[in-house]
């Protein structure tokens, strides 16, 4: 972790020499007590009583001074955990996202990183301080009344099974509580991205009960954990309280018999207070670390989550073609193939067009040539390199997926993304995707101001400038998965024309659900159920393929292309 190891040397010798000093003023009321006032000499007591008061501000200016530091030090720490967090979410492939879920992550970003976060704080705080009140009074203690440190000393074993008990049974407990934040995390996020269709269906009832019955299991697991956790104040309150009445009567017996003196008894009873005191703190913190270790093993998983991802060694073939799937199934749950036995073959610069029902397995083969996901069989080539073997193949590619999101930022800044285009490539780009017109409109032009998600704009405004952010890179292959379906049929139809002309080089892929967005395509596939039902240009499908046929008499009455 990138917290300063000064930081954290000055903060312990601080927080110890603060501690010595606090440790200090039972033993100086017993000698004040015991042999300064029996001497009736004053000035000492003042002398003594001053001393008392300069170690109490030394202790007070080092808990003020170790506590600011302590709050460094743990939000240093959060900081570089929050980003390695963020970097190993980056890292991970689909398949390991499926399964962690977004959701998920974004509760190990916030609300696992704050435990944790406050722990490190308490752990500083309390941490160093405690252990060493703890030993240093029983040092204290045994040297001022050794009889009565056996009293102390039985209650050690109890106390110290608690802390395993307790600790035992958190763990356990917190992840579980963590698993519930997550699903109201998911729950929240999927009402909230989904608002207008709920407001739409009038599902605001239903939505509101789906939260609220996340909301209280999450209430219950927390009472759950609360209870075991609030049991070790009275366990510990009783141990103290009974411990100090023992002490009492053995005490006033000693200095009853001679053997003790009312001033040494006082502060063996500051001691042993102290002692417990630290004793409960130390349950507290160990209660603190249940829960961040909980959501320290939470973090983990991601951080230390395997590279799936992993460059293979390069596997050439002479080909003539650019893109190519040979015999490429897959399946996500891997009991049933979402795609099975798919084969094309495209040259540079050609046009794969894709259509069926959905759920046919459209977007999967997108997937799997951009290697979010690795088939379980057949092979993927482009140029001839198997893409396993291809470093920085994201770079090959400019993509539009469905639903894909703009950034709250200017329209130049969405369209270049980070990469190192000019302003003129992001115009020349929204010229390409039609978007021109519109962006014209805006006083701002390339630098109007979009919302979250890109709100302040219409569906089709938004898709074009996806699509502007795609060709902005002028990519090598470019995949256009349902990217066209909120253009008006003459945009649609501009746009075609230009990816056939000014991207001519362009190896593209269109899943679309019109057949007008995919009729001139060099090759057309028609998937249903994962499988290739028909495949060919537009006029050979509307001969061989009856679902082909269909699709296009209901869109287009006849279908034939002029
Ligand atoms: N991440 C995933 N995990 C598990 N199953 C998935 C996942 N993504 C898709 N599927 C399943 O794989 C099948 C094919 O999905 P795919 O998204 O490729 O269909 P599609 O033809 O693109 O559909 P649409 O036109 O609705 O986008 C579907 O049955 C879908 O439920």
């Amino acid at each position: 972790m990138a917290f300063s190891k000064r930081k954290l040397v000055v903060q312990l010798a601080i927080k110890i020499i603060g501690t010595f000093t606090d440790l200090l003023l039972p033993l100086i009321l017993s000698y004040i007590i015991d042999d300064i006032v029996p001497m009736k000499r004053v000035e000492l007591v003042l002398l003594w009583g001053g001393a008392m008061i300069a170690c109490a501000f030394v202790s007070l200016f080092g808990t003020i001074r170790a506590n600011r530091l302590a709050s460094e030090i743990s939000r240093d720490t959060t900081e570089a955990m929050r980003r390695d967090l963020f970097a190993g979410a980056m890292r991970l492939s689909r398949r390991q996202m499926d399964r962690f879920t977004a959701p998920s992550i974004v509760a190990r970003l916030t609300s696992d990183t704050y435990n944790i976060h406050n722990t490190i704080s308490t752990v500083l705080r309390l941490g160093i301080r405690t252990p060493v009140l703890l030993l240093g009074g029983i040092i204290m203690a045994f040297i001022l009344e050794p009889v009565l440190t056996l009293i102390l000393l039985a209650t050690l074993p109890v106390i110290l099974a608690l802390v395993v008990i307790v600790s035992n049974k958190g763990i356990p407990m917190y992840s579980k509580l963590q698993q519930t934040v997550d699903r109201l995390v998911r729950a929240v996020r999927e009402s909230t991205s989904g608002i207008r269709v709920i407001k739409a269906l009038s599902k605001t009832e239903h939505e509101k009960a789906r939260f609220e019955k996340v909301n209280q299991e999450l209430r219950e697991r927390e009472q759950r954990a609360g209870v075991l956790m609030s049991v070790t104040s009275p366990v510990m309150n009783i141990i103290l309280n009974v411990g100090l009445v023992l002490v009492i009567l053995a005490g006033a017996y000693r200095v009853n018999m001679g053997l003790s003196q009312p001033g040494k008894l006082l502060a063996f009873m500051t001691y042993f207070t102290i002692i417990l005191n630290a004793m409960l703190w130390i349950t507290r913190v160990f209660i603190m670390i249940s829960r961040a270790s909980a959501s320290g093993d939470r973090i983990g998983e991601v951080v230390n989550a395997p590279e799936e991802r992993r460059l293979a060694a390069p596997d050439h073939m002479d080909s003539d073609y650019h893109v190519s799937f040979d015999n490429v199934s897959f399946s996500y749950n891997k009991v049933k193939n979402n795609v099975e036995n798919i084969s094309f073959h495209l040259k540079k610069g050609e046009t794969l067009g894709i259509i069926g029902p959905t759920g046919s397995g459209k977007s999967t083969i997108l997937q799997l040539l951009l290697r979010f996901y690795e088939p379980d069989a057949g092979t993927i080539r482009i140029g001839g390199e198997k893409i396993d073997g291809i470093e920085n193949l994201s770079e090959k590619f400019g993509v539009v997926f469905q639903n894909d999101v703009l950034f709250e930022d200017t329209i130049e800044n969405n369209i270049i993304f980070g990469r190192s285009l000019g302003a003129a490539e992001a115009l020349m780009a929204a010229e390409n995707a039609q978007a021109g017109e519109f962006i014209a409109g805006f006083p701002d032009g390339l630098g109007h101001m979009l919302s979250v998600r890109g709100q302040n704009l219409s569906g089709g405004q938004k898709q074009r400038l996806l699509i502007a952010r795609a060709l902005a890179s002028s990519p090598e292959i470019l995949i256009l998965d349902d990217a066209a379906s909120a253009l008006d049929y003459k945009t649609d139809a501009a746009l075609r024309h230009v990816l056939k002309t000014a991207y001519r080089d362009t190896t593209t892929l269109i899943v679309a659900q019109r057949v007008s967005s995919i009729m001139y395509a060099d090759h057309i596939l028609v998937l249903e159920d994962g499988a290739v039902v028909g495949s060919g240009v537009h006029e050979e499908l509307l001969k061989s393929c009856d679902s082909y046929r269909l699709i296009a008499e209901l869109q287009m009455g006849g279908g034939r292309r002029g």
